[in-house]
């Protein structure tokens, strides 16, 4: 099934806005896993056995695999979201960008060695550098827009010579000229709510990437009511806050305790 018809059931399904971000750090596991690389898909895998009914997708991120010399956790990794969850798309952030030769190796790993139903990609090298992934039907191709991070502002908030900004032509290109067949969308920091309802504007149907929940501060609601419309999908992304939430051989409820109060948040924030 296409990454777009998977997110829209499983958002239906599990009546839920929520994306766990599976991005695991072995110094932070809870004690009896801590430090010990050999332990991140055990880890992952308890996350994703204890949030799966809960989520509308899952988000590992690559280098946290990668730095660990741990891809082959990873690929085991997705193999067990497949088999577990298949309801539930998986969009593997790699935020990749490059010329089209390497692009093709690089949309190679992601949706055959890894078999993740979309990727987060940088737009920067414009659209040839994006296009080798559209030869992965239904595979999604989520760009990076505004960024939640405070540096994001350094490019993404230039303004071109037609007085709008950077992000906001990215945001246009995706909805409209580079969107062929309907299976881009893009990345939006939930720390800024105002370009994220600007974005929602010149995107009203793309699905968004939404990170920035938890950890790094973001407002659940304000984010669901600047992104959120019947027929455009929303991932909010948390992953340290929900990973991280039980220090003990428990730490898998209270990653569930953390993933269901913040399902219900968003929730709510949709029904107001
Ligand atoms: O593309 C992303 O997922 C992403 C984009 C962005 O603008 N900000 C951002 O934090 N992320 C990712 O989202 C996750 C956020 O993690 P927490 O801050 O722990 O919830 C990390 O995996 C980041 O790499």
């Amino acid at each position: 099934m296409s990454f777009n018809r998977l997110l829209a059931a499983a958002t239906h399904r599990h009546e839920s806005l929520l994306c766990v971000g599976l991005d695991p750090e072995p110094s932070k596991f809870p004690e009896h896993l801590r430090g010990d690389p050999s332990k991140i898909f055990e880890f992952c895998a308890r996350i994703v056995d204890s949030t799966k009914d809960l989520v509308n997708s899952f988000k590992p991120q690559i280098a946290y695999f990668a730095a660990h010399r741990a891809e082959d956790q990873l690929e085991e990794l997705m193999a067990y979201i497949r088999r577990v969850a298949p309801d539930v798309p998986v969009v593997l952030d790699a935020k990749r960008g490059d010329i089209g030769s390497t692009a093709e190796q690089y949309a190679r790993e992601a949706f055959v060695r890894y078999q993740a139903d979309a990727v987060t990609l940088s737009p920067y090298m414009g659209f040839d550098s994006i296009e080798p992934y559209l030869k992965y039907d239904g595979k999604g191709l989520i760009l990076l827009c505004r960024t939640s991070n405070p540096g994001g502002s350094d490019l993404q908030f230039q303004q071109l010579a037609n007085g709008e900004h950077l992000y906001e032509h990215v945001a246009r290109l995706a909805a409209g000229a580079w969107n062929r067949d309907q299976r881009l969308g893009l990345v939006v920091g939930a720390t800024f709510p105002n370009e994220l309802a600007r974005v929602r504007e010149l995107a009203p149907t793309l699905p968004l990437l939404i990170p920035g929940v938890g950890a790094q501060g973001g407002d659940a609601a304000a984010t669901v009511r600047a992104a959120w419309r019947p027929d455009a999908p929303i991932m909010v992304n948390s992953s340290r806050a929900v990973l991280y939430a039980g220090q003990g051989e428990d730490f898998a409820s209270a990653a569930r305790q953390v993933a269901q109060a913040t399902r219900q948040t968003l929730q709510l924030a949709r029904k107001a």
